[in-house]
């Protein structure tokens, strides 16, 4: 099979022009130069850090519906990092951009927000791990194709360098094409499902970015 030719690849084609839109948007230019405003810096982490907890839903629910151990245990694996590394990245990059916990707090979800939060638990409930694995694949390749492309030297801040390390480092790398070989390997079955889910996932992904700069695109 070439790569043209896996079910992965050809959901990512599906998913175009949302895809490249958002792999190439300001807001990954202006990170990866680190020229971002921190205003708007703090106004995606607000709600990236929202993003967390249906994420850990949504890997626990890839988790209970893999047909394999050895794909459980890397999920659960990957929980764990989750659950530990970025949750300090966060911390320390609210602390630096001077976001209090009451700002935070007082900041209602964009409609890009509330709309990736209502997917991955879609994707959750359906019982089906093509689907949960539709969505994740989203939400870590289109990360890992963003931040693959940062030219050298990364920014001196650790707030923009760590947002890129952490979804372009080797263990990430590895994850992301385990998660696609797994959708190659149960996707195709399913394959109205997945590209439903695929496409819906990059728009948003797409509304994301476009929401920090204060664009609420539907
Ligand atoms: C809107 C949005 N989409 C995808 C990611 C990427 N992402 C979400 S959870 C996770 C696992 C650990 O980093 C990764 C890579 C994000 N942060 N925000």
């Amino acid at each position: 099979m070439t790569q043209e030719e896996r079910f992965s690849e050809r959901l990512r084609a599906a998913a175009e022009p949302d895809w490249t839109a958002a792999v190439t948007h300001r807001f990954t230019r202006e990170l990866m130069a680190g020229t971002i405003a921190p205003d708007i810096m703090a106004r995606y982490l607000v709600q990236d850090h929202r993003f967390l907890d249906p994420f850990l839903m949504l890997l626990g629910a890839a988790m209970a519906t893999s047909d394999r151990f050895e794909s459980r245990l890397r999920l659960a694996r990957f929980a764990g990092l989750v659950a530990g590394e970025e949750n300090t990245y966060f911390e320390r990059a609210f602390e630096a951009l001077g976001v209090s916990p009451a700002e935070r707090e007082a900041t209602p979800d964009t409609a890009a927000t509330s709309g990736f939060q209502a997917i991955m638990r879609e994707a959750a409930e359906r019982r089906s791990y093509a689907a949960a694995l539709s969505v994740l694949t989203v939400a870590e390749w289109l990360y890992l194709d963003w931040a693959s492309r940062a030219p050298q030297p990364l920014p001196g801040d650790f707030v923009h360098r760590e947002w890129i390390t952490l979804h372009d480092n080797p263990g990430f790398r590895d994850f992301v094409a385990f998660l696609r070989s797994e959708l190659d390997r149960v996707g195709p079955e399913h394959h109205a499902l997945c590209e439903d889910l695929f496409r819906r996932a990059v728009a948003l992904e797409r509304a994301f970015f476009e929401a920090a700069y204060g664009a609420e695109a539907s």
